[in-house]
C-alpha cells in the first residue's frame, strides 16, 4: 500500500526540485555541443571529399527480389555511428557492445564500493558517443545527465493531452501522440519560419533533440502511470520525480514508480538492491537498443520523416509508430506474451522440469497455425544477437532472475527454437533477436504490463535516430526519394 504521507513528501520534493535552481556541476571541459563543433570540420571534410570523388562509384547492383523484396541488401542509406554485421552483429563507431560497455562512462554514484560491479554504462553516454564518436569524459556525462535532468518536465499541455487519452489507447500511440504534440516547442520549426541558413539547421535540430531525449524518462513515466496507475496518484501527478542529481535511467526508473528512494512511490515495495538493479537493466537496454545502423523501421522512418525537414518532434514519432509494428518493437510485448502463454500451456513447471520436446510441439503448433515465433529472425542478422547475449548476461549474474522460471524458459528457448525454426525452414535467421529476453527482465522487475514495454525501447531507440537527425542537418542532406518502378517496368 502507498503511504499518503510518501506521496505528499514526493510531492513536495517534486515541486521544491522544480523551484530550487540547481547547482551545475561547471567544468572547464567542453560540452556536447562543443565536442560536437570540434568534430564537424573533419567529418564534414571527409564527407564532402567522398561526395566529390566517389559518387559515380557503385555499391552493389539493385536486383527486382530486393525491389519487391523489403529492399533486403540495398546499401542505399548513409548513418554514420553505427554498422551491423550479419554475423557479428552492431558496431558503435567500429566498436562491439562488449568494448563500449567497457570504456562508456557509467554513473557517477556507483563507480566504487559494492555496487561498482554490477553498473551499467549510461544511455547518455552511448549518445554522446554515436553523435561525436568520441568517448566522454566521466565529468562531461555527470553534467550532460544534469542538463538532461534540468530539461525533464514536461510542459503542462502535454500532460493535459495525455490525461485526456483514454487509459485503454495503446501506450505506444499514447508516446507517438506526445511526441508529435511536442513539436509545439520545436526551435528548429519556429527558426525554419523565421528564415535561417542551411549552415544553421543543424544546431536547432541538436537543441530540439536534446530536449527531447531529456523528456522521455517523464513521457514514460507518465503513460505508465496514466494507464495502469491512475489510481495511485491524482491526475496530472507522477508516480516520481525528477532528480536533477541522478542520471537519465534512475529518473526513468523514479518515474515508473519503480526506485527506492525518497524519488519514487516504489509502487512495487523493491528492496534497495533489487531497485539498484532495475535502474541498471534499464541503463543496459537503453543504452543497447538506441543504435542499430539505419534500415531498421524506426531509424529509416525518423531519417525519411526528417529528410523533409520536418523538426526532430514530428521524425521521430514516425519512428515510434514504426517501431510499434509487431515485426519490429512491438516484438518485444509479443515475446512475453509468447513466454507467459507458453509457461502456462506447459504447466507452470519448475525450471528442471523443462522439456524440450514439449517446447518443441508447442513452437511447432505456433508456426502450423502459420504465425511467427517472435524474438526470432532478423532482416539482416544471421547470428543470435549480441544484444540478446548481453540481456541473458545480465540475468544470469543476478541469482533471482537466473532462478526466475520464466527467464530460464527464455533461455531454454534460445536452445530450441533455433533448431525448429531451421527444420521448418523459412526463416533465414533461426536464432533469438533483441527482443527475445528483453520483456522478460522487466517482468521478472515487476513490469507485467505486456503492452508497456515497447515504450522502454522508444526512449531508447530516441538515441541513434536522433544523433542521425542532427548529422543529417549537418552534412545537408537532400529529401528522400527514390524511385519506383511499377510491373511493367519491372517486366521490361
Ligand atoms: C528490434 C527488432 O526489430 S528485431 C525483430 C523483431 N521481430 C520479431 O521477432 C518477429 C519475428 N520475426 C520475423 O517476423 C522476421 O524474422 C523479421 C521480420 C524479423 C525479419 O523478416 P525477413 O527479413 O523477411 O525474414 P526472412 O527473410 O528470414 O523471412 C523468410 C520467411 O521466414 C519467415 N520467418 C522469419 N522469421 C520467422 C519466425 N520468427 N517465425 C516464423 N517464421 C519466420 C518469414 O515470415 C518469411 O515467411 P514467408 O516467406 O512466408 O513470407
Ligand atoms: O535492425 C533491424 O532491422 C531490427 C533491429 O534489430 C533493431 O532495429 O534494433
Amino acid at each position: 500500500m502507498l503511504s499518503t504521507s510518501r506521496l505528499s513528501t514526493l510531492t513536495k520534493q517534486s515541486l521544491m526540485r522544480k523551484s530550487a535552481s540547481f547547482v551545475k556541476a561547471y567544468s572547464s571541459s567542453p560540452d556536447l555541443k562543443a565536442t560536437l563543433e570540434s568534430v564537424i570540420p573533419a567529418r564534414k571534410e571527409a564527407f564532402l571529399k567522398v561526395k566529390k570523388e566517389l559518387s559515380d562509384k557503385k555499391l552493389g547492383d539493385i536486383t527486382v527480389g530486393s525491389v519487391i523484396g523489403g529492399m533486403r541488401g540495398n546499401k542505399s542509406l548513409y548513418w554514420q555511428s553505427s554498422v551491423l554485421d550479419a554475423n557479428e552483429g552492431i558496431r558503435f563507431h567500429n566498436h562491439t557492445i562488449a568494448e563500449t560497455q567497457e570504456f562508456l562512462p557509467k554513473s557517477k554514484h556507483e563507480l566504487s564500493g559494492k555496487d561498482a560491479g554490477l553498473s551499467e554504462f549510461l544511455p547518455e553516454s552511448m549518445f554522446w558517443y554515436l553523435l561525436t564518436g568520441e568517448k566522454p569524459t566521466q565529468e562531461q556525462i555527470d553534467n550532460f545527465s544534469v542538463e538532461l535532468a534540468e530539461k525533464g518536465d514536461l510542459p503542462p499541455y502535454i500532460l493535459q493531452i495525455l490525461d485526456n487519452l483514454p487509459a485503454t489507447l495503446h501506450p505506444m500511440s499514447q508516446l507517438s501522440i506526445a511526441i508529435t504534440a511536442l513539436n509545439h516547442e520545436s526551435t528548429f520549426a519556429k527558426a525554419y519560419q523565421r528564415g535561417i541558413p542551411k549552415s544553421e539547421y543543424w544546431q536547432y535540430t541538436f537543441d530540439d533533440s536534446i530536449n527531447l531525449i531529456a523528456k522521455l524518462p517523464a513521457l514514460v513515466g507518465k503513460i505508465y502511470q496514466n494507464t495502469y496507475h491512475a489510481g495511485k496518484v491524482g491526475k496530472g501527478e507522477f508516480l516520481g520525480a525528477i532528480n536533477k542529481d541522478r542520471d537519465w535511467s534512475y529518473n526513468m526508473a523514479s518515474l515508473l514508480g519503480l526506485n527506492n528512494s525518497a524519488d519514487s512511490v516504489n509502487i512495487n515495495g523493491m528492496s534497495n538492491d533489487r531497485s539498484k538493479d532495475f535502474v541498471n537493466l534499464i541503463r543496459l537496454y537503453c543504452a543497447l537498443h538506441g543504435d542499430h545502423e539505419g534500415g531498421n523501421v524506426s531509424a529509416h522512418a525518423t531519417h525519411l520523416v526528417g529528410s523533409a525537414l520536418s523538426d526532430p518532434y514530428l521524425s521521430y514519432s514516425a519512428g515510434i509508430q514504426g517501431l510499434a509494428g509487431p515485426l519490429h518493437g512491438l516484438a518485444a510485448q509479443e515475446v512475453v506474451r509468447f513466454v507467459t502463454t507458453m509457461y502456462e500451456s506447459l504447466g507452470s513447471p519448475k525450471a528442471t522440469e523443462f522439456k524440450s520436446s514439449k517446447i518443441q510441439e508447442y513452437l511447432w503448433s505456433i508456426l502450423n497455425s502459420g504465425r511467427v515465433i517472435p524474438g526470432y529472425g532478423h532482416a539482416v542478422l544471421r547470428k543470435p544477437d549480441p544484444r540478446f547475449t548481453a540481456m541473458l548476461k545480465f540475468g544470469l549474474a543476478r541469482e533471482s532472475i537466473a532462478e526466475d522460471p520464466l527467464f530460464q524458459l527464455v533461455h531454454k528457448l534460445s536452445q530450441v527454437a533455433p533448431g525448429v525454426l531451421t527444420e521448418h525452414g523459412k526463416t533465414k535467421n533461426p536464432f533469438p533477436n533483441v527482443d527475445s529476453g528483453s520483456g522478460v527482465l522487466f517482468y521478472h522487475y515487476g513490469v507485467k504490463e505486456t503492452l508497456f514495454f515497447t515504450v522502454i525501447f522508444g526512449a531508447s531507440r530516441a538515441l541513434g535516430p536522433l544523433n542521425q537527425l542532427v548529422w543529417d542537418r549537418i552534412l545537408g542532406l537532400p529529401i528522400e526519394r527514390p524511385k519506383s518502378v511499377d510491373l511493367a517496368g519491372l517486366m521490361a
